[in-house]
């Protein structure tokens, strides 16, 4: 008598393991891979109203009970008191910063919306797990704790601009959580603000302004220095750095730039060179900052670099405060080294009201106003919305900043294969017997396509999510599949085999040998002693093609009973008739041998999970040698 052996992990029924990449039959066209960000796809046309809650930066000791009572539910065109009609599978967005109202409206015909502004962080992290996405500007901290906070619900963070130095991006990565970010609509409008700060600064405004306001005429006092002709150092030459550039060009400064990653000809064929760190301090009459907050760039203009400068230079920072020491720009200020500054970002935002650098007379300053145009916001609301509810429905959103950039074209072609890279990992590590861990999967692609040109980045995270979901208690997907594995010492290596076959077609089959492990089903062992299992795309769908040594060729769906017997008359009866019996539905059955007469793996695709004596009758079949219950 076969042992009986139930074999599937016990965890796997318990928790959302997988997420139907489609909610009908799978469409090879679709571009829409939910499971990658394991989220339900969502009906988009129930309307929704936006609930306005004002919870107050200063009054700390307001509850979240005291700021939902504060709401105030405001109604979007025709959708005033229609919440009931919102059903409850509908994705809640978090709003925590002013949005503008066009990205609320594309918000509001996806989701449930709540724009909740000036929450404390102990608020934020209150209310956090009710909210699939969120969506944040540069005032909100999106932390670890947030990210633990939201106890694995939050599934996107919307970054409404540029800068994403104010979200945890590690943290969110660990936990699965897709950072998207708006990177082109605020573009001009910060390139603008630096212009002006720029002028402004050599000419005083600000300060013969408030002089005036003051009942002064101070004609003498602020006399400013003139733009043409000055040499303009571009430290970043990105999208900002570069607008930044052309319109100093027009003022007649010449204009030089640092980016250590910046191509000489993308700056040359706007009339820029390209120089050092130290070459641009040591030129520039002007310095104009535009590049990220990172942890190598922080505080990078500190006494040291001040110190290279030419003396008496003038200092514009539009991009993030952090790059700069500001009590290192005080004593260049004090000392004359730097002249000027005219700053829009702040290490600490708002600063403190007794800002050495902020009170500064040689200092214009604004509250962190550079993307800060009607224009801007209505672009960056709108890009912002169509990236979040575009990764709510399970898309990779082009602006993705912590997963990779898969071309939408790349997605729909190997949408099926990514359901059969997830079940080939979920049968592998079901095949494993218990107590020896995978360790290592080898993964082999068949496949006619250069090597090059397979991006098999979503293949391997998928298999990873197979393997490592139905023995933890991990959600993996797209974002944080190669995070996880590596914690859990899970080593994929891949290899590509190129055989001749049909070039419309991406991949012949792939194959998962997973090494120095027991098998439950001791036929999966391949003759190199690893557990091998490979599988093919046929129609559309997933089939299973090899199991170790036996050819096989069943669709994987529903579950699966893998059986060796002796290669005899009557046998797919005989366990068909038990099935039957239990009221267990066949969809699918095949049999490999490997010579006639000896021994045959059969392989039965079945829709319902047979109980315990269904498997105890099989076992009993005296021609069973073993057999296996698979959960796909
Ligand atoms: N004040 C505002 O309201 C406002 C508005 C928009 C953008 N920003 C900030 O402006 C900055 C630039 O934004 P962007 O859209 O141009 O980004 P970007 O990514 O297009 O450009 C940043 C550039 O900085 C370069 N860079 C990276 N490290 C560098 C280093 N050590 N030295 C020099 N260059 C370096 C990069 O190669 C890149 O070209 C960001 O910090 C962003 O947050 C501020
Ligand atoms: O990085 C950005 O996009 C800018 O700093 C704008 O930030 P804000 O959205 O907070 O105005």
């Amino acid at each position: 008598m076969a042992t009986p052996i139930a074999s599937s992990s016990s965890s796997s029924s318990t928790k959302p393991f997988f997420t139907p990449l489609f909610s009908s039959s799978p469409s090879p066209s679709s571009s829409r891979l939910s499971s990658l960000l394991s989220f339900h796809q969502h009906p988009t046309s129930t309307p929704a109203s936006l609930k306005l809650s004002h919870s107050h930066r200063n009054s700390h000791s307001l509850s979240v009970a005291n700021a939902l009572k504060t709401e105030e539910v405001i109604s979007l065109s025709n959708f005033e008191n229609l919440e009931d009609l919102i059903s409850e599978d509908r994705p809640s967005i978090l709003v925590s910063e002013k949005l503008g109202d066009a990205g609320l409206q594309v918000l509001s015909g996806f989701g449930k919306v709540e724009c909740c502004y000036d929450l404390s962080p102990e608020e934020l992290c209150a209310r956090i797990s009710k909210f699939d996405a969120l969506i944040v500007r540069s005032g909100t901290k999106v932390t670890r704790q947030v990210f633990e906070a939201a106890k694995g619900r939050l599934k996107v963070v919307g970054r409404a601009g540029v800068g994403i130095d104010n979200v945890d991006l590690h943290a969110a990565t660990e936990f699965g959580c897709l950072v998207v970010n708006a990177p082109t609509a605020n573009t001009v409008a910060a390139a603008e603000h630096g212009i002006a700060l720029l002028a402004a600064m050599a000419r005083n405004v600000a300060q013969a302004d408030a002089s005036m306001k003051s009942g002064k005429w101070q004609r003498n006092k602020y006399v400013g220095v003139s733009l043409v002709g000055k040499t303009l150092a571009v430290m970043g030459f990105g999208k900002v750095g570069s607008e930044v550039a052309r319109r100093a060009k027009g003022l007649g400064m010449n204009v030089i730039a640092h980016d250590p990653y910046c191509p000489a000809d993308r700056a040359r064929a706007i009339g820029v060179d390209l120089v050092s760190f130290d070459q641009a301090l040591a030129t520039a009459d002007f310095i104009s900052l535009h590049m990220p907050l990172t942890p190598t760039t922080a505080k990078i203009f500190n006494d040291q670099t001040f110190a290279k400068m030419k003396k008496g230079v003038r200092i514009v920072n539009v991009a993030r405060g952090g790059v700069i020491d500001e009590d290192a720009l005080v004593r260049a200020l004090d000392n004359g080294t730097v002249a000027q500054a005219a700053l829009d970002v702040f290490c600490q935002e708002p600063p403190a009201k007794d800002s050495k650098l902020v009170q500064h007379e040689n200092v214009t300053v604004t509250p962190h106003l550079g993307a800060s145009t009607k224009e801007a916001q209505a672009g960056v609301a709108i890009e912002i919305a169509e990236a979040v509810v575009g990764a709510l429905n399970g898309e990779l959103s082009a602006t993705a900043v912590n997963a990779p950039m898969v071309p939408a074209e790349v997605l729909s072609e190997l949408a099926p294969y990514v359901v059969l890279a997830e079940k080939l990992g979920r049968l592998a590590v079901q095949l494993v017997s218990g107590g020896s861990g995978i360790k290592s999967v080898k993964v082999t692609y068949r496949s006619s396509r250069n090597p090059d040109d397979l991006d098999t980045r979503i293949l391997r995270a998928m298999i990873t999510k197979g393997i490592i979901e139905p023995i933890s208690s991990s959600f993996i997907n797209l974002v944080n599949a190669d995070f996880t594995a590596k914690q859990k010492g899970l080593r994929i290596s891949e290899e590509r085999v190129v055989v001749d076959s049909s070039p419309e077609v991406p991949i012949d089959s792939i194959q998962l040998h997973v090494s120095s492990v027991d098998s439950k089903f001791a036929s999966s062992i391949s003759d190199n002693g690893d557990i091998s299992v490979e599988g093919k795309v046929k129609y559309g769908v997933p089939h299973l093609t090899c199991v170790g040594a036996f050819a096989v060729d069943v669709s994987l769906e529903g579950n699966l009973i893998l059986c060796r017997q002796v290669d005899q008359p009557g046998m797919i009866g005989k366990v068909g008739n038990i099935l039957a019996k239990h009221n267990v539905n066949v969809n699918f059955m095949s049999v490999g041998r490997t010579y006639r007469r000896k021994q045959a793996v059969m392989a039965i695709g079945i829709d319902e999970e047979p109980n315990k004596e269904a498997l105890n009758e099989i076992g009993d079949v005296p021609a069973i040698e073993e057999f296996v219950f698979l959960e796909l």
